[in-house]
Protein backbone atom coordinates (compact mmCIF):
# COMPACT_ATOMS: atom_id res chain seq x y z
CA UNK A 1 0.00 0.00 0.00
CA UNK A 2 1.67 3.38 -0.69
CA UNK A 3 1.82 6.47 1.03
CA UNK A 4 -0.94 8.17 -0.74
CA UNK A 5 -3.69 5.14 0.01
CA UNK A 6 -2.81 5.13 3.59
CA UNK A 7 -3.60 9.18 4.03
CA UNK A 8 -6.99 8.52 1.98
CA UNK A 9 -7.83 5.51 4.46
CA UNK A 10 -7.00 7.70 7.34
CA UNK A 11 -8.75 10.90 6.02
CA UNK A 12 -11.71 11.58 8.09
CA UNK A 13 -15.05 11.52 5.67
CA UNK A 14 -16.05 14.66 5.37
CA UNK A 15 -19.84 15.17 3.93
CA UNK A 16 -20.28 18.60 2.76
CA UNK A 17 -23.48 19.69 2.63
CA UNK A 18 -24.66 23.36 0.98
CA UNK A 19 -26.81 25.67 3.97
CA UNK A 20 -29.80 25.15 1.75
CA UNK A 21 -29.57 21.07 2.09
CA UNK A 22 -29.14 21.25 5.46
CA UNK A 23 -32.00 23.36 6.00
CA UNK A 24 -34.10 21.17 3.88
CA UNK A 25 -33.39 18.29 5.65
CA UNK A 26 -34.14 19.72 8.87
CA UNK A 27 -37.38 21.48 7.41
CA UNK A 28 -38.25 17.50 6.69
CA UNK A 29 -37.20 15.79 9.24
CA UNK A 30 -39.42 18.44 11.12
CA UNK A 31 -42.61 17.88 9.18
CA UNK A 32 -42.05 14.24 10.05
CA UNK A 33 -41.81 15.14 13.31
CA UNK A 34 -44.99 16.73 13.32
CA UNK A 35 -46.87 14.07 10.90
CA UNK A 36 -45.51 11.55 13.56
CA UNK A 37 -46.61 13.73 16.59
CA UNK A 38 -50.18 14.13 14.71
CA UNK A 39 -50.58 10.18 13.92
CA UNK A 40 -49.76 8.91 17.71
CA UNK A 41 -52.42 12.21 18.97
CA UNK A 42 -55.04 10.23 16.53
CA UNK A 43 -54.06 6.85 17.88
CA UNK A 44 -54.39 8.16 21.37
CA UNK A 45 -57.42 9.37 20.90
CA UNK A 46 -58.97 6.80 19.08
CA UNK A 47 -57.34 3.57 20.50
CA UNK A 48 -59.94 1.82 22.71
CA UNK A 49 -56.94 0.34 24.93
CA UNK A 50 -56.28 3.88 25.93
CA UNK A 51 -59.16 4.43 26.98
CA UNK A 52 -59.81 1.34 29.89
CA UNK A 53 -58.76 2.02 33.59
CA UNK A 54 -59.61 5.74 33.64
CA UNK A 55 -56.81 6.55 30.99
CA UNK A 56 -59.06 8.12 28.59
CA UNK A 57 -57.38 11.31 26.85
CA UNK A 58 -60.76 12.02 25.57
CA UNK A 59 -61.87 14.68 28.25
CA UNK A 60 -65.91 13.65 29.58
CA UNK A 61 -67.42 15.79 31.46
CA UNK A 62 -68.05 14.29 35.46
CA UNK A 63 -71.25 13.89 36.31
CA UNK A 64 -72.04 12.67 40.10
CA UNK A 65 -74.45 9.79 40.60
CA UNK A 66 -76.02 11.92 42.66
CA UNK A 67 -77.01 14.48 39.40
CA UNK A 68 -77.94 11.22 37.43
CA UNK A 69 -80.81 10.81 40.42
CA UNK A 70 -82.66 13.79 39.33
CA UNK A 71 -83.18 12.54 35.73
CA UNK A 72 -85.89 9.38 36.42
CA UNK A 73 -88.77 10.11 34.12
CA UNK A 74 -90.42 9.60 31.11
CA UNK A 75 -89.24 13.33 29.75
CA UNK A 76 -85.87 13.16 31.09
CA UNK A 77 -84.14 10.15 31.85
CA UNK A 78 -80.42 9.43 32.33
CA UNK A 79 -78.74 6.18 33.49
CA UNK A 80 -74.98 4.99 34.26
CA UNK A 81 -73.70 2.09 32.01
CA UNK A 82 -69.93 0.95 32.91
CA UNK A 83 -69.47 4.29 34.90
CA UNK A 84 -70.71 6.62 32.03
CA UNK A 85 -73.96 8.51 32.24
CA UNK A 86 -76.10 8.56 29.42
CA UNK A 87 -79.14 10.78 28.82
CA UNK A 88 -81.92 7.92 26.91
CA UNK A 89 -84.74 10.42 27.00
CA UNK A 90 -84.84 10.08 23.18
CA UNK A 91 -84.00 6.67 23.12
CA UNK A 92 -87.41 4.83 25.46
CA UNK A 93 -89.41 4.43 22.80
CA UNK A 94 -86.98 3.26 20.52
CA UNK A 95 -85.78 0.56 22.50
CA UNK A 96 -86.42 -3.07 21.37
CA UNK A 97 -86.72 -4.21 24.95
CA UNK A 98 -89.38 -1.66 25.78
CA UNK A 99 -89.11 1.70 27.54
CA UNK A 100 -90.61 0.50 31.03
CA UNK A 101 -86.91 -1.82 31.27
CA UNK A 102 -85.24 1.50 31.23
CA UNK A 103 -87.41 3.51 33.23
CA UNK A 104 -86.77 0.71 36.38
CA UNK A 105 -83.40 2.13 36.15
CA UNK A 106 -84.18 5.53 35.28
CA UNK A 107 -81.83 7.77 37.42
CA UNK A 108 -79.27 4.88 38.42
CA UNK A 109 -77.06 2.66 37.71
CA UNK A 110 -78.58 0.01 35.22
CA UNK A 111 -75.24 -1.61 34.29
CA UNK A 112 -76.22 -5.21 35.53
CA UNK A 113 -79.67 -5.50 34.04
CA UNK A 114 -77.91 -3.97 30.98
CA UNK A 115 -74.84 -7.16 31.63
CA UNK A 116 -77.42 -9.51 32.29
CA UNK A 117 -79.56 -9.31 28.63
CA UNK A 118 -76.83 -10.16 26.76
CA UNK A 119 -76.70 -7.04 24.20
CA UNK A 120 -75.12 -7.26 21.37
CA UNK A 121 -71.96 -5.56 19.95
CA UNK A 122 -74.63 -3.13 17.70
CA UNK A 123 -76.23 -2.26 21.08
CA UNK A 124 -72.74 -1.75 23.02
CA UNK A 125 -72.11 1.00 19.86
CA UNK A 126 -74.94 2.98 19.92
CA UNK A 127 -74.43 3.76 23.19
CA UNK A 128 -71.88 6.60 22.12
CA UNK A 129 -75.36 8.35 20.75
CA UNK A 130 -76.58 9.04 24.08
CA UNK A 131 -73.36 9.38 26.60
CA UNK A 132 -73.19 12.68 28.13
CA UNK A 133 -70.37 12.20 30.96
CA UNK A 134 -68.67 9.81 33.21
CA UNK A 135 -68.81 9.47 37.00
CA UNK A 136 -66.26 11.01 38.98
CA UNK A 137 -63.09 8.59 39.53
CA UNK A 138 -64.66 7.98 43.37
CA UNK A 139 -67.61 6.90 41.89
CA UNK A 140 -66.10 4.54 39.27
CA UNK A 141 -66.61 0.53 40.01
CA UNK A 142 -65.77 -0.56 36.55
CA UNK A 143 -63.14 1.52 34.78
CA UNK A 144 -60.97 1.94 37.71
CA UNK A 145 -57.30 1.74 37.99
CA UNK A 146 -55.97 -2.16 38.89
CA UNK A 147 -59.67 -3.36 37.77
CA UNK A 148 -59.01 -7.32 36.75
CA UNK A 149 -62.21 -8.06 35.53
CA UNK A 150 -64.53 -6.90 33.16
CA UNK A 151 -62.11 -4.67 31.37
CA UNK A 152 -62.80 -7.00 27.59
CA UNK A 153 -65.65 -6.07 27.46
CA UNK A 154 -66.77 -2.32 27.98
CA UNK A 155 -67.51 0.02 25.38
CA UNK A 156 -65.08 2.48 23.97
C1 LIG B 1 -78.80 3.01 26.44
C2 LIG B 1 -78.85 1.77 26.84
C3 LIG B 1 -79.38 0.64 26.00
C4 LIG B 1 -79.28 0.45 24.66
C5 LIG B 1 -78.60 1.34 23.62
C6 LIG B 1 -79.98 -0.78 24.37
C7 LIG B 1 -80.12 -1.30 23.11
C8 LIG B 1 -80.77 -2.49 22.83
C9 LIG B 1 -80.81 -3.11 21.54
C10 LIG B 1 -80.18 -2.57 20.26
C11 LIG B 1 -81.51 -4.26 21.66
C12 LIG B 1 -81.82 -5.29 20.55
C13 LIG B 1 -81.00 -6.53 20.75
C14 LIG B 1 -79.51 -6.25 20.65
O1 LIG B 1 -79.06 -5.72 19.62
O2 LIG B 1 -78.82 -6.55 21.64
C15 LIG B 1 -81.92 -4.37 23.05
C16 LIG B 1 -82.64 -5.39 23.57
C17 LIG B 1 -82.98 -5.51 24.89
N1 LIG B 1 -82.64 -4.67 25.90
FE1 LIG B 1 -81.55 -2.98 25.72
N2 LIG B 1 -80.47 -1.30 25.53
C18 LIG B 1 -80.12 -0.46 26.54
C19 LIG B 1 -80.36 -0.61 27.87
C20 LIG B 1 -81.03 -1.66 28.42
C21 LIG B 1 -81.21 -1.86 29.83
C22 LIG B 1 -80.68 -0.95 30.93
C23 LIG B 1 -81.94 -2.97 29.96
C24 LIG B 1 -82.34 -3.47 31.30
C25 LIG B 1 -83.01 -4.49 31.57
C26 LIG B 1 -82.22 -3.50 28.64
C27 LIG B 1 -82.95 -4.62 28.34
C28 LIG B 1 -83.13 -5.15 27.07
C29 LIG B 1 -83.87 -6.37 26.80
C30 LIG B 1 -84.60 -7.23 27.82
C31 LIG B 1 -83.75 -6.60 25.43
C32 LIG B 1 -84.29 -7.79 24.67
C33 LIG B 1 -85.51 -7.50 23.91
C34 LIG B 1 -85.97 -8.72 23.16
O3 LIG B 1 -85.14 -9.39 22.52
O4 LIG B 1 -87.15 -8.98 23.21
N3 LIG B 1 -81.64 -2.67 27.73
N4 LIG B 1 -81.45 -3.27 23.74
Amino acid sequence: MSLADTQVLNSPVVDVHSADEVQTAASQSASFFQLAMTALRITATTTPSNDRNNNNLRLRKQITLDEVSYHDTMQDCWIVLYDRVYDITGFLEMHPGGHDVLLEHAGRDATIAFMGTGHSKAAFASLKMYEIGELPPRECIYRCKGMLSATAVLPD
